[in-house]
């Protein structure tokens, strides 16, 4: 049995908060109790259409969003209750690379300081004896793992490819050994060709390194490539978890089948599919199953309980009558 290195339990989040106000507004919460572990050394991908609340799951795992409600478990410390400076102690251990790689960079300082950064920041902050030596030494250990060269030190963002940015950010990310990497749609902004670049080398890295990723993305195809293991969600909360083969090709969830399904072909990014999926009868349902209003199997069943995620085996659904 693997060991779990995060689990996240009953998180709720809702944006503007989830005070009176926004539940006389009825606000519906970005993430509505969901349940989640990732064990050491596993990739977990998240999938789901446009605003399903993949990064905002990515984000609260990390602690980078405060949730209203729920605990995330990190090596069996809940950090939601972490005071600020024992966050900010563990913070090296997780942390997170972003889709847009340009904005992740500060255009005006050079890639050099830049990875720097991140060993200087933490100096600072946990007095931990950095000598400049180490840090060069570091950073050239960096630049060897994620296939840069020297020269590339002296440049500024704006002078380096998407794809040698986003090798940038995540060197950065790698600077302090972290234990977890969250990576929010890390390829999304990249040519095709790049992303399988940068795809093979996060894989490679994990392989290296021991990392764990939580893989937040769109593109079903890349999930296939590196997850182990599959989350899919709708409307903030998972309606399917298992593993990523049996998922994408045995889909218990009415939902997933049907996002399977919008990638007729297997070159198009999903996202480009996702703003159309192929099931639209009605909105959203408050009371039962989200999906019933969309779903081509709905029972009247499903428009009076909301099914709760359940399976044997770490195969999970929400669904009354799942596919398989
Ligand atoms: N900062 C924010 N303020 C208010 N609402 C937000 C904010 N961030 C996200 N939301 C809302 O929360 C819901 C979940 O958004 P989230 O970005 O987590 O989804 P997503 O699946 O990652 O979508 P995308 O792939 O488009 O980023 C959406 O309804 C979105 O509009």
């Amino acid at each position: 049995m693997s060991e779990v290195l995060l689990e996240a339990r009953d998180l709720t989040k809702t944006y503007g908060g989830g005070g009176l106000l926004s539940r006389r507004r009825r606000a519906r919460p970005a993430l509505d109790h969901v349940s989640v572990s990732v064990s050491r050394g596993e990739t977990l991908g998240l999938v789901g259409e446009s605003g399903c609340g993949k990064s905002t799951l990515g984000r609260t795992l990390l602690r980078l969003h405060e949730p209203d409600s729920g605990e995330v478990f990190f090596e069996g410390r809940d950090i939601i209750a972490l005071s600020a400076g024992d966050m900010r102690r563990l913070r090296p251990e997780m942390q997170m690379v972003f889709q847009d790689s340009y904005a992740a960079l500060n255009p005006k300082r050079r890639i050099g300081a830049l990875l720097a950064e991140p060993m200087r920041v933490h100096r600072r902050r946990a007095g931990a004896a950095w000598t400049p030596a180490e840090i060069a030494e570091r950073i050239d250990e960096l630049l060897d793992l994620v296939g840069l060269n020297r020269t590339h030190l002296q440049r500024y963002a704006h002078e380096m490819s998407g794809g040698q940015r986003q090798r940038v950010n995540i060197a950065r990310a790698l600077m302090l050994s972290p234990k977890l990497i969250v990576a929010d749609e890390p390829v999304s902004a990249l040519d095709v060709s790049i992303q399988a670049q940068v795809v093979n080398l996060l894989v490679d890295l994990q392989q290296r390194l021991g990392l764990t990723y939580v893989f937040v993305s769109h593109d079903l195809g890349v999930v296939r490539q590196i997850a182990d293991r599959v989350a899919v969600m709708y409307g903030g909360v998972i309606v399917e978890l298992g593993d990523t083969d049996t998922v994408l090709h045995r889909p218990a969830h009415p939902y997933t089948a049907a996002l399977l399904d919008a990638v007729l072909d297997p070159h198009l990014p999903f996202r480009r599919r996702a703003s159309a999926p192929p099931v639209v009868t009605g909105a959203d349902s408050d009371i039962g199953c989200r999906y019933a209003g969309r779903c081509a199997n709905v029972a009247p069943l499903c428009r009076q309980r909301r099914p709760e995620l359940g399976g044997q085996d770490g195969r999970m659904v929400a669904c009354h009558f799942p596919l398989a």
